[in-house]
């Protein structure tokens, strides 16, 4: 095994601005702000590692331990348990004989040394933006891992999200009080959005003596990570950053998908069964399903996938139109005439841009900027509703169901606990090894730690050039409403 904190000779570790990525575009993102320079180590035949800000970066000479995993009987018989310092995840996996190497990432795992004493750690975690399964079950096995792992005693939680850094009470949180809680709903910690002023929130860490910040949240709570680490930084304090990306709608980039989102697919399906056994209980029966999925489609195209009742799928990334031949009614009426009843499955975030302009500027954002958008569900069920009364071609029955905030609200399924398990595992073990500025993430199937400049420079979204949406498009058989000249083609390796 290659010696600790060394990098292999044929590497070269360089820091460098923003502009200089293998991307340019993906540069001048939502992650332009971030001030400090990513930490690129070059190697042979186009490799680039993408490395994590570490705290010695800027705190010289900080003492080192050996990791205490070392005497864990229970993982003193894994062999290699200790992760090389030199292993690395590539961002793409498809490559040609003649490709560069391209990006990678820092494998995620526990270090022979460590950059903390159990005694000295003062570790806080907090929950931030909209609910999502699986957040108790990270909570718990930060918990957890500091403990049993690593020894830590002293681990906090921050009271509903960033806003409680500001307040007086925290909560104690031990292996004990967080025992069960993975198999309730919500965050024990609360949640909540806005209120993120980072010169605060680092106050309070520093008064607090807080030195390891757990933080759990979606793009938004990544941003305030990101503003909080650069604080940080600037302060040269003792203080280890690290993110952990939760959302259902897997909006985050990079990532293979976010925690909760399978459980939110598996939930939708309940729906889904229900809108289908409405539908066919009737002669012409539509039934609507609205899902979440602010900006990006996932939810809907996988519980449309993985349902197969579903006969139209409409996501905000594809727009679709109403009137017309090849348009949504069309296709109803089609659907209708040849199977006597459909379902619809629409995310939140599609069709926006069809709302009249007087409706769009009423809009409002929420607390934390996001765009508060109409009811697109009840909107298009209106419209169908008045279009087949209006026409009087055939009498239609609709069913309208609205189960967004069920889908979430849910505790986490079997797959998604293991997932919440490794993150919050991967998570604990970087911070110890003096890993900052990171988000804890899959990439390919494999634990990583993320800048979070990668994180935050974009959102993740459903491309419909990609073989995903094909796949949904043959089994749903709706019409793609798009003329294939005028799609965008966007650059995210095809699955
Ligand atoms: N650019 C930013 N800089 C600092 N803090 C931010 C930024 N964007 C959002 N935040 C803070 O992050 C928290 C959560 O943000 P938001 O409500 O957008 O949810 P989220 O983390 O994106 O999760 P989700 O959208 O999945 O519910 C809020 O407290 C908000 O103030
Ligand atoms: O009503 P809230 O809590 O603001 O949350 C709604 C939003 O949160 C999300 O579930 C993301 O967490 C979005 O899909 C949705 O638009
Ligand atoms: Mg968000």
């Amino acid at each position: 095994m290659a010696p600790i904190n060394t990098i292999p000779s044929s590497l070269t570790t360089t820091t460098t601005t923003n502009g200089n990525f293998d991307h340019p575009s993906e540069a001048r993102g939502m992650g332009s702000n971030v001030n400090s320079k990513p930490k690129l180590v070059s190697g042979t035949a186009g490799y680039v590692l993408q490395d994590v800000p570490h705290l010695t970066d800027y705190i010289p000479n900080l003492s080192t331990y050996p990791n205490p995993l070392q005497n864990n009987p229970a993982y003193s018989v894994v062999k290699q348990y200790f992760v090389n310092v030199d292993d690395s995840v590539p961002e793409r996996i498809t490559v040609h004989s003649d490709s560069p190497r391209g990006i990678h990432f820092r494998r995620a795992g526990p270090r022979q040394r460590v950059y903390f004493d159990a005694d000295e750690v003062r570790a806080a975690i907090v929950t931030c933006g909209g609910l999502c399964p699986g957040l108790n079950t990270v909570i718990r096995e930060l918990v957890c891992s500091l403990y049993h792992m690593y020894g830590v005693k002293k681990v906090l939680g921050i009271n509903g999200g960033y806003k409680g850094f500001y307040a007086r009470n925290t909560i104690n949180l031990t292996p004990k009080s967080v025992n069960d809680i993975h198999k309730r709903g919500g965050t024990v910690l609360g949640s909540s959005r806005g209120g993120h002023v980072t010169k605060k929130i680092v106050d309070s860490i520093q008064d607090r003596g807080i030195n390891q910040v757990y933080i759990i949240g979606g793009d938004g709570t990544q941003r305030g990570a990101s503003a909080i680490f650069e604080e940080v930084r600037k302060r040269g304090l003792k203080v280890a950053i690290v993110g952990i990306p939760k959302t259902i709608d897997n909006d985050i980039p990079v990532i293979d998908k976010s925690f909760g989102f399978d459980t939110a697919v598996e939930e939708a399906q309940r729906a889904i069964n229900a809108a289908h056994v409405e539908a066919e209980s009737v002669e012409n029966g539509i039934g609507v399903v609205k899902l979440m999925g602010r900006y990006s489609g996932f939810i809907a195209m996988h519980a449309t996938l993985a349902s197969r009742d579903v006969d139209c799928c409409l996501i905000p990334e594809s727009p679709f139109y109403l009137e017309g031949h090849g348009g949504l009614y069309d296709y109803i009426e089609k659907t209708l005439k040849e199977n006597g009843h459909m379902v619809i499955v629409i995310a939140e975030g599609a069709g926006q841009e069809l709302f009249s302009e007087s409706i769009q500027s009423a809009n409002k954002e929420d607390e934390s900027g996001n765009k508060l958008l109409q009811d697109v569900g009840l909107w298009i069920s209106e419209k169908i509703k008045n279009h087949f009364a209006k026409q009087k071609t055939m009498a239609i029955t609709l069913k309208y169901i609205d189960p967004t905030y069920m889908i979430r609200a849910v505790p986490s399924n079997a797959s998604d606990n293991v997932y919440c398990t490794l993150l919050a595992q991967s998570a604990v073990h970087g911070a110890m090894a003096g890993y900052t500025g990171y988000t804890s993430a899959l990439v390919h199937g494999r634990q990583t730690y993320i800048p979070f400049y990668r994180i935050i420079e974009r959102q993740n979204h459903v491309v419909i050039t990609d073989r995903m949406w094909a796949r949904l498009l043959s089994s749903t058989n709706q019409p793609s409403f798009v003329d294939s000249k005028c799609v965008i083609e966007e650059t995210k390796e095809d699955h």
